[in-house]
Order: C-alpha cells, then structure tokens, then sequence
C-alpha cells in the first residue's frame, strides 16, 4: 500500500498508508470513540468538513452496505484508523471499506497510532489537518493545513439542506430482516428543517406517526406555518451553529405558535433563537457512549453524540430550563421552553450507531403535538 502522512496545524506528524481515495484532503480533525457503526458515522452530514479518526482500533471488518448510510454517500472528508480489515466479514457487506471511500473520493489513512493522536487532539484541540499520500514535504502540509478555514464561523448547513421540500414516510427498518414494522397511522404533520440531516431521525418520526415534510434550511417561518403543521422538528447539520444564515430569527418566530423538536445543532439553534450563545468546544463529543443526567428525573441516559459546538449554560439563564447535562464535563445537554412546547437536545436520540437509550423522546415530541 502506498505511504501517507497525517499532517497537523500545529506541525504533529503521523505516518502510516493510504486506504480509500489516494491524494490529499484538508479538514477538521477530530476522533470518534464509537467501537462501531463506522459507516453510519462517515455519511453523517454534520461531518462535513472533517477527518474522523476512529478511536477503535480495528475498522472496515463488517464491510459497506446501503442500508447503513444516514445520506446517500460519505459527508467526512477523511478518515483515520489504526488497523484497516482487508476483508468484509457480514452476510450484509457489498463492499469492502477501502472500496467504499475509493468509490467515494474519500481518503483514508491506516497504521496510525490513533492513541497518540487522540491525546494529541484531547490535550491541544481539535485542529485543521491533511492527509496525504503526494510526497510534499510535512512543514508544507502543516503551512496548507494552518491556511485552510476552521470551524468557526462557518456556515456549512446551508450547502448541504435539500433544495426543494418532500416528504418522508419510510419507517425505521429491522436490519436482521425480521418483518417490517407495521406503519403507525399517520397521526401529525411535522415539518423537519434540513440542515443536513440523518435518515434515522425521519424514520422515528414516521415510527411516531408523523408525516414529514423536510424543507431546506432557508424556509421561512410564515412558509412552514402556511402548512400548518402539528410539529417543526431541527435536524442535526455541520459547521457552526451561530453562522446558519437566518435560522435563529426563523426559530424564534415558530416558538410558541407549533411544538418544536430540536437535535445537535437544531438544539444549538433553538438555543439561539432563545437569545443564548454556543461557543467552540476544544474537542467536541463524538461516540457512543456519552453520560447524560436529565435533571427532571435523575435518570442517567448511555448516549450518542458528535458535536464541536456547545450551547453556553449561562446564557440561557431566564429563558430555557437547562433538563439536561453532560456527566464528563457538565456542558448543557438538553433544554425546554415548557410555555412554548418546545425541547431539543445536544446529543442523538436516535444514536445511529449507539445504545438506544433516549429513543422515547421522540414519543416525548408526538406527545406534546397530541396534546
Ligand atoms: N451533529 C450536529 O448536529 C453537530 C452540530 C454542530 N455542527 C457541532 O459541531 O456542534
């Protein structure tokens, strides 16, 4: 296999081979601690812009399939592993993970001591990178990668939301090929603001009895309202929460008049329609196994999270009850605005690869749209 190099902004070098597309990519680095659901991970849209290095060691061994994508194709720019498996081994694997980012245009890198990295990006940041398998020399690789844009500021759900609305009514799907889960009668109307957004969600919403409408990001509230729907759901996205054009003025003029459901960085941006702030995080969460406390009942919740973006607890004071909170570092998880019928959360109810833990908010949503 050819040999690539890992170049950090900050100078940081690791070796190892290139595995998917060959050549070179810049973005963010971060690391997920996810053991699996590689592919789940890599085509979900709020990884635009990033390179994934995967904490787990082994990776690629249960292969690729369609039915395991949260959009249609791979949204990381990079990814990074320690140990590639050469084979496929699941009777649902229709390709091999290096076939699959080859196909894609994706560029991997394998053999990397990905402890080291992880260290590296929990001690300093997670920080702009390059992975290349070009021959340049690492101190022009560090220069490319410390001129390429940072997270902050930058608006990326816009470029990935849908175009046109449509609606969605597929339920969720027994992956071991049991019998197709009985669609519920269509209960609610929900509209779902795309701003890059998992498949997975839409298919619980479905489970719950909604049908939804996905718009792009830049509908306005008098637009979603004209539909009059039971419920406005905000997906999750990419990039920085406070540079989504618009979406926290559009918010605020849905908040009290539709109940609103919000994820990631829909929890982000209800947060900002409220008045608050979000700040850049030094590493983010990204895995599955993140502590959540809901204050409202003392009940500790196993969850699955990817965000570099937090809401600032403070700023929330008198406008949101903050219901839940991170257990490893006390940032704001979850909040509600019970006057207006509105809740989100920072982390993935709909885990997707994760323990399923906090599926019953989206019962929680239908719910507060029955009443
Ligand atoms: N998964 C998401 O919605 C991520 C939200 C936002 N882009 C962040 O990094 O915090």
């Amino acid at each position: 296999m050819k040999k690539a190099v890992l170049v950090l902004a900050d100078g940081t070098v690791f070796e190892g081979r290139a595995f998917g597309a060959h050549g070179e990519t810049v973005g963010e680095v971060v690391f997920n601690t996810s053991m699996m659901g590689y592919q789940e991970i890599l085509t979900d849209p709020s990884y635009v812009g990033q390179v994934v290095t995967m904490a787990y060691p082994e990776m690629g061994n249960v292969g690729a399939n369609p039915e395991d994508e949260e959009a249609g194709k791979p949204h990381a720019v990079g990814m990074v592993v320690r140990t590639l498996s050469e084979k496929s081994s699941n009777w649902r694997a229709q390709e091999t993970l290096d076939a699959y980012l080859k196909r894609h245009g994706v560029a991997g890198i394998e053999g990397v001591d990905t402890r080291r990295l992880v260290r590296h990006l929990r001690v300093h940041g997670a920080q702009q990178g390059i992975i290349s398998s070009e021959n340049h020399t690492p101190a022009a690789l560090a220069e490319r990668a410390r001129s390429a844009p940072g997270m902050e500021g930058l608006d990326l759900a816009t470029g990935v939301s849908t175009k046109e609305p449509y609606t969605f009514t597929t339920p969720s799907q027994d992956v071991f090929g049991g019998a197709p889960r009985a669609a519920r009668e269509t209960r609610f109307d929900v509209v779902a603001y795309d701003y890059g957004l998992k498949r997975s969600m839409l298919q619980f919403l479905v489970d719950e009895g909604c049908r939804v409408t996905v718009v792009p990001a830049s509908t306005t509230a008098e637009q979603v309202l004209a539909r009059k729907p039971h419920g406005v759901f905000l997906a999750n996205g990419p990039g920085d929460p406070a540079a989504v054009k618009g979406a926290d003025r559009t918010v605020a003029n849905l908040l009290g008049k539709v109940p609103v459901f919000g994820i990631c960085l829909g929890h982000q941006i209800l947060a900002l329609a409220l008045g608050g702030r979000t700040y850049k995080m030094k590493f983010g969460h990204r895995g599955a196994n993140q502590p959540v406390k809901d204050l409202t009942t003392g009940k500790v919740e196993i969850t699955a999270q990817n965000h570099g973006f937090a809401v600032d607890d403070a700023s929330l004071k008198g406008k949101a009850v903050v219901t839940h909170i991170n257990l490893n570092d006390g940032t704001v998880e979850g909040l509600s605005i019970p006057d207006a019928r509105a809740f989100s959360v920072q982390y993935h109810p709909e885990s997707s690869p994760g323990p399923h833990d906090a599926r019953y908010l989206f019962s929680r949503f239908a719910k507060l749209m029955a009443q």
